[in-house]
């Protein structure tokens, strides 16, 4: 099975890098420079500096070249992904969707998008607890494979798994995206925690609280609570919530020291999704009759809306409830 990766950020580079464990990897970037540098120096010199390639990545900027993969994996910002698989030429056996986000525009999660982009493909969803760095680095990972059809999934975790990349099976293709989507918000609004130094205790509360969140969005939409439970859910809130190494939570950390979220935005070539993710997922849980405060919390903080006393006074002061989900 011939690997494409679509996206030469730091994550689509870490994955050309364990597949490239398994035989020759395509690796696809928007980016001249990134293919120049790792074409000239086996390293990725804009998004994953630091880190000797594999001379089985054969870096590409004309994406024609990824009509000879059996499978992609796309790994582009999620409001990217529609434009660039429209552009890319046919659809290959299998799809693996790396990225994490809702399309803004209308609001589907990342599979619906590839499965009007690439109809005929089998779409999959690939996600975990996983920073780019640790993972080129070959130290010890575990995520979520999610796919409709055991069999093809299987096929796909036979070419990629590794004793330090561990790939767990799973048929819940909404709940693998849910999770990774939403973490992204959550991590945002613990960065702030941080960033205000409002302490170890609040940042817990956020997690599980953000977590109920997360659980009743996912239910909503179909997903398995034992999904959102597992790598690509709490596993992965766990993580992000935890570590200036998440682009999110270090977003986050600046709001919470009172800067600009556009300020902090502006001339960054590196993706903080949450941000993206934010305004869509408030825009669907309230029109699904879904509460989730946190979310609405960091929505109002990116957009401007609010400063961080006025969404923690708002947090703070929300009626005292059971404590179920
Ligand atoms: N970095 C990480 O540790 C992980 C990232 N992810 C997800 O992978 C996806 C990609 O993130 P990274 O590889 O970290 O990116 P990155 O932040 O390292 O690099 C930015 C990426 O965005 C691309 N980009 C910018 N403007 C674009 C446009 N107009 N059209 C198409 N692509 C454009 C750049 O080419 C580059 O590949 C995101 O959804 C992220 O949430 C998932 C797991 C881990
Ligand atoms: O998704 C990630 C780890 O699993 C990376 O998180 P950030 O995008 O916040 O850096």
């Amino acid at each position: 099975m011939k690997i494409g990766v679509i996206g030469g950020g730091a994550w689509g580079t870490a994955l050309a890098q364990v597949a490239s464990q398994g035989g020759e990897t395509l690796l696809w970037s928007r980016e001249l420079e990134v293919a120049a540098s790792i074409a000239a120096t086996r390293e990725n010199t804009l998004f994953l500096p630091g880190v000797p390639l594999s001379e089985a990545i054969r870096p590409t900027t004309d994406l024609a070249d990824l009509s000879e993969c059996d499978a992609w994996l796309v790994v582009t910002p999620a409001q990217h992904m529609r434009r660039v698989l429209e552009a890319a030429p046919g659809c290959p056996g299998a799809l693996l969707l790396c990225s994490k986000g809702i399309e803004e525009a209308s609001g589907q999660l990342l599979h619906q998008v590839a499965r009007e982009a690439c109809p005929g493909a089998s779409v999959m969803v690939l996600s975990g607890p996983t920073f780019a760095h640790e993972v080129a680095a070959g130290l010890p990972t575990a995520l979520t494979l999610a796919a409709e059809i055991e069999a093809e999934a299987e096929a796909v975790r036979t070419r990629l798994a590794r004793p330090a990349f561990r790939i767990y099976l799973s048929d819940d293709v909404a709940g693998a995206e849910v999770g990774g989507a939403v973490k992204n918000v959550l991590a945002i609004a613990c960065g702030v925690v941080e960033g205000r130094g409002l302490g170890q205790n609040a940042r817990a509360a956020l997690i599980a609280r953000g977590f109920a969140e997360m659980t009743r969005f996912g239910l909503a939409r179909g997903a398995r609570a034992e999904t959102l439970a597992g790598l690509s859910g709490l596993g992965d809130l766990v993580l992000t919530c935890s570590s200036t190494s998440s682009r999110n939570f270090s977003l986050g950390k600046g709001l919470g020291e009172g800067r600009q979220a556009a300020e902090l935005m502006a001339d960054r070539r590196t993706v903080a999704e949450g941000a993206f993710t934010a305004p869509v997922l408030r825009r669907l849980a309230e029109a699904e009759g879904v509460e989730m405060p946190i979310v609405a919390a960091v929505d109002d903080l990116l957009a401007g809306r609010a400063d961080v006393d006025a969404v923690l006074g708002r947090l703070l002061s929300r009626p005292l409830r059971p404590e179920r989900t």
